[in-house]
């Protein structure tokens, strides 16, 4: 059953709630992971319900830039006091899960603080560095952010020019920033609130470059939190969306800070001025790899959020007839609306068990490193580069889809849907910038398909090993393995496309990164086709795994919506394979798949459990009475606080009254 029904709920919506063929929290329990996680969520949402002090003051459309920042900062010193009481303050889930609930999607002071300032405190500092700066980061006695990106430099850390030279005598390092555009530049939370961080600056020994390494950098003084002598900081203006975090610029002028502030798990320096080389050369971009192995899921959140907005809103807007001239019909039944949705959805509850597996292979990566095995950071890396940028573009383009689906009240922020896909596209650009993350992953697949080449098949990893087969057949009678045999082909060819492409334009002459950037379109489309299919092989799997016989008959039918809209989506590339009535089967086993997921569509949203309090959406409410919360939505809007504006009888009234003479 749906577990969201009611009393006073929105009839259409009830009525959709019940036609749903399976349990919601049982749903919820195989999204997160388990019942616990899931049951954990709902105890959270319910408990933040009830505290009047962490509601929002007012809508978060209707406040500044300014406003938003101090709703964030007051609510998370209120959730620093109540957290024990709330959370497992072990559980970064849950501590990430609270902020959310609470604070929302625009960011707040505490946003990088738990995800990128404590995780390389915690993974690449000593054992003294963890003792001395971990338990105040912890309880919030400091507050901190990431410095890497610079004005000038993001994408190619090798040309970071943030510089920290060590100097023997005072057992120190000064950090300089050189020229204009070696201010550090985007960390959120930098701005104004942190008053640490984790620096990424060159290391200088000996006049010898070491390359971007991570220090710990006081910033402001603990006391009055002014900015410290040495140190330019500030807040570098209103962005697309994520206007709740003070993202910040830095620079440094001979700021000086002790030998024992450089995180030295990994790499070191000597107090005489040695250097200690780190086991892997890239064991220092590990923190970059954290966060987007964690992205995927985020991703189809915020692809969750969307939908969960369009779909409950599709089912209570009624428009235009079908064959009953009598009533309106929910734009939730025409098939251009499921067509636009359904696959989304689908994507979504992919994107969520792709990101849960890569978050266990990242746990588990960092215990083998800790245990100084790194053999497994190149195909993390190389499987984390594709997905965060596949999903991102994925999530965005559904986002956007499902704003449309709203017509014109999805263009309203009173749907919040701008707001989410503002904050979701922010991730095509940063951990990584989407086309740069691709041709990481191209790296990584040029080099199987040499392996290839040169006889070494077998010592390819399981992920690539499909770049050695040689299907060129497909059985009619597709099922979900046949779908992956597809996506196999086409992922497989177009990677020996660019490869052959990159090859060939390296044997005509052309110099390696000449013939590289030459190949880098069709290099980033095998990237792009690898990850899908890595996505929907995942999707495959999870489905196979379920116990539940009514959650899995739903799951199956969600993942014929995505095979096949996949499929359809890349048929430019299994020409070569599919007949056109192999394509035309397909398309039609997608119409089918699209009918038979519609009674479950509210039901598979709702099992997303987002609540009201998170979804800050009157369009997608969960007891679906949006037309009269609208209503009052625009009533409560700053601009009917008075019947005639200062713009009126400033400039328009006078210009009328001229005008009559
Ligand atoms: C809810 C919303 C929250 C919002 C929070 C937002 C927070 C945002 C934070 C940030 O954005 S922090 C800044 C993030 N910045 C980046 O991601 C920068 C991207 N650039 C890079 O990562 C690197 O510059 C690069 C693109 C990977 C290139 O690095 P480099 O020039 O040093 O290497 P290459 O010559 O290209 O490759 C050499 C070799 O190294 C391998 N490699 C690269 N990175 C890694 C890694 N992380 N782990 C393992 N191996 C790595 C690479 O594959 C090459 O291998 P071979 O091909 O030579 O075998
Ligand atoms: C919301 C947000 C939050 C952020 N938070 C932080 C933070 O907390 N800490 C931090 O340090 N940084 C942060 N950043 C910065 C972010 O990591 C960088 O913006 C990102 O890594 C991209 O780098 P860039 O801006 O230099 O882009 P550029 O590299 O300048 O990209 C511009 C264009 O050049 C292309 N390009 C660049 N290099 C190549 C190449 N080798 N081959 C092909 N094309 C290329 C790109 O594809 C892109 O189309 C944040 C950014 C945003 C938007």
């Amino acid at each position: 059953m749906n577990q969201s029904i009611k009393p006073g709920d929105n009839p259409d919506l009830t009525e959709e709630r019940l036609s749903g063929t399976f349990d919601t929290n049982s749903m919820a329990a195989v999204i997160y992971g388990s019942d616990k996680l899931a049951q954990r969520r709902r105890e959270i949402s319910e408990a933040v319900s009830r505290i009047p002090e962490l509601q929002d003051s007012k809508p978060c459309p209707f406040m500044t830039r300014e406003e938003k920042i101090l709703e964030g900062s007051r609510k998370s010193a209120i959730l620093n006091r109540l957290l024990p009481g709330l959370i497992d303050l072990d559980s970064f889930e849950e501590t990430v899960f609270i902020h959310q609930e609470v604070i929302g999607i625009e960011g707040h002071p505490l946003a990088l603080h738990e995800s990128l300032f404590i995780p390389p405190i915690a993974t690449q500092g000593t054992d003294e560095q963890q003792k001395k700066w971990l338990g105040r980061a912890q309880r919030r006695e400091i507050i901190g952010c990431y410095a890497q990106t610079e004005l000038g430099h993001g994408s190619n850390l090798r040309a970071l020019e943030t510089t920290a030279t060590f100097d023997i005598s005072s057992q120190e390092f000064i950090l300089n920033s050189p020229t204009i555009t070696s201010l550090k530049w985007w960390p959120g939370a930098l701005g104004k609130s942190a008053n640490w961080s984790i620096v990424i600056a060159n290391l200088i020994v000996h006049d010898k470059n070491h390359g971007p390494h991570p220090f710990m950098v006081q910033l402001r003084d603990e006391k009055s939190h002014e900015p410290l002598p040495g140190i330019t900081v500030g807040d570098i203006g209103p962005k697309m969306a994520f206007n709740g975090a003070d993202n910040g610029f830095l620079g440094f002028e001979n700021y000086r800070i002790p030998r024992e502030n450089m995180l030295m798990r990994h790499s070191k320096v000597t107090p005489d001025g040695g250097y200690i080389r780190p086991p892997h050369a890239k064991i220092g971009y590990s923190g970059m790899v954290r966060v987007r192995s964690r992205m995927a899921a985020e991703q189809g959140l915020f692809l969750a959020h969307a939908l969960t907005i369009a779909v409950r809103y599709s089912a209570i807007r009624r428009q235009g007839y079908l064959e009953d001239r009598s009533r309106e019909v929910k734009v939730l039944d025409y098939q251009t609306q499921q067509h636009r949705l359904f696959p989304s959805i689908a994507r979504a509850y992919a994107f969520i068990f792709c990101g849960f597996e890569t978050i266990r292979l990242y746990d588990q990566l960092l215990i083998d490193v800790q245990n100084g095995n790194t053999s497994g950071m190149a195909d993390l890396h190389a499987l984390t580069s594709g997905l965060k940028s596949v999903v991102t573009h994925q999530t965005g383009e559904g986002i956007e889809q499902a704003r449309m689906a709203c017509g014109g009240h999805g263009y309203s922020m009173a749907s919040y849907i701008s707001e989410i896909y503002g904050v979701a596209i922010g991730g095509c650009t940063y951990e990584g910038e989407n086309m740069v993350m691709l041709l990481q992953l191209a790296r990584y697949l040029v080099k199987s398909i040499e392996m290839i080449q040169n006889g070494k098949s077998k010592n390819l990893g399981p992920m690539v090993a499909y770049l050695a087969a040689n299907e060129s057949e497909i059985d009619l009678n597709l099922g979900p393995n046949e779908y992956l045999k597809v996506f196999q082909y086409a992922a497989r060819s177009q990677a020996w496309r660019a490869t052959e492409k990159f090859q060939k334009l390296r044997n005509s002459g052309m110099s390696k990164e000449q013939a590289w950037n030459q190949a880098s379109v069709e290099l980033t489309r095998a990237s792009r086709l690898h990850t899908r299919l890595y996505i929907m092989s995942t999707f495959i799997n999870h489905v196979g795994s379920v116990v539940d016989q009514k959650i899995k008959k739903v799951l199956i039918d969600l993942l014929n919506v995505h095979i096949t809209y996949e499929v359809m989506d890349i048929g430019i590339y299994v020409q070569g394979l599919l007949s056109s009535d192999q394509m035309d089967l397909i398309r039609n086993q997608l119409y089918v798949s699209l009918e038979t997921i519609r009674p479950n569509a509210v039901s598979l949203v709702d099992s997303f459990q987002i609540s009201d309090m998170q979804l800050r959406s009157v369009l997608g409410r969960r007891d679906g009475n949006v037309y009269e919360n609208l209503f009052k939505w625009a009533k409560s809007c700053p601009l009917n606080d008075k019947d005639v504006l200062e713009s009126v009888t400033k400039y328009l009234k006078p210009m009328m009254d001229k005008s009559k003479l």
